[in-house]
């Protein structure tokens, strides 16, 4: 049996890795896990539960009783679910909790694309291909006041600004996992291309490195 074909995605907020990543699965039918989901889904619930500190045993029992599928994108793209995530993503014991179920997604075959902020680095450092999506602030603050306002929520764009900013900065800062591109990631700013062409260049380097892999290592 060949092995899982693992393609990892990583980037700060709003930067088109989901978009990015929705692609690529279907191009190469392969299964794919936004694990900004999975911060998301623990977030909510310890939301719903109405604590004001969040509670590292509560976070990690949460984790463990997650469907990954059974989350909803629609109700998790709340905004204060995104940045309840992103405070409880700090949290050491939360983070293996869900790398190892991460880890399971990932190993099941055909593989799959997986997209979020340590998945090149920590999650799945052996991974076929590694991307790193980016692009300027203010372009994503763009896209995301759209998307948002497009679902209806009315949201201003520099407070959009201002809390990609915050959550970028937290996410890189943070001790344990922080967002940062592998040694080995290939760089993609989208700032000035359009999902298409971000989708090409995604896939022109994908082959490359699927095609060296295979070349290195015949089965
Ligand atoms: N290249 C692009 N050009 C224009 N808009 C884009 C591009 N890529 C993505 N978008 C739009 O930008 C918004 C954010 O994209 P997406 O949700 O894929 O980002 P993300 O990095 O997965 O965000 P998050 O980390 O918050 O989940 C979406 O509305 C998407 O349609
Ligand atoms: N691999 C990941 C994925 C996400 N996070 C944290 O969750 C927050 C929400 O993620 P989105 O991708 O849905 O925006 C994000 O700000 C991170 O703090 C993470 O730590 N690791």
């Amino acid at each position: 049996m060949s092995k899982p074909l693992i393609i990892a995605i990583d980037g700060p907020a709003a930067s088109g890795k989901g978009t990015l990543a929705r692609r690529l699965a279907a191009h190469y039918g392969l299964r794919h896990l936004d694990t900004g989901l999975t911060y998301r889904a623990v977030a909510a619930e310890l939301l719903a539960s109405g604590e004001d500190e969040p509670d590292v045993a509560a976070a990690v029992a949460a984790a463990s009783r997650l469907d990954l599928a059974a989350m909803e994108r629609d109700r998790l793209a709340a905004h204060d679910i995104g940045e309840a995530a992103s405070k409880i993503a700090v949290m050491g014991e939360l983070r293996r909790a869900l790398v190892e179920r991460q880890r399971q997604f990932a190993a099941e075959p055909p593989g799959a694309v997986l997209d979020g902020r340590d998945i090149g680095t920590v999650v799945c450092p052996d991974a076929a291909a590694k991307l790193f999506v980016t692009a300027k602030p203010e372009e994503r603050a763009r896209r995301r006041t759209e998307e948002l306002r497009g679902r209806g929520q009315d949201v201003d764009y520099e407070a959009v600004l201002e809390d990609l900013k915050r959550r970028d900065a937290r996410d890189m800062q943070r001790a344990d996992s922080p967002l940062r591109p592998a040694d080995d990631a290939h760089l993609i700013d989208t700032s000035a291309m359009t999902i298409e062409a971000a989708f090409r260049a995604a896939v022109a380097i994908i082959d490359r490195a699927v095609s060296a892999r295979s070349e290195a290592c015949p089965s």
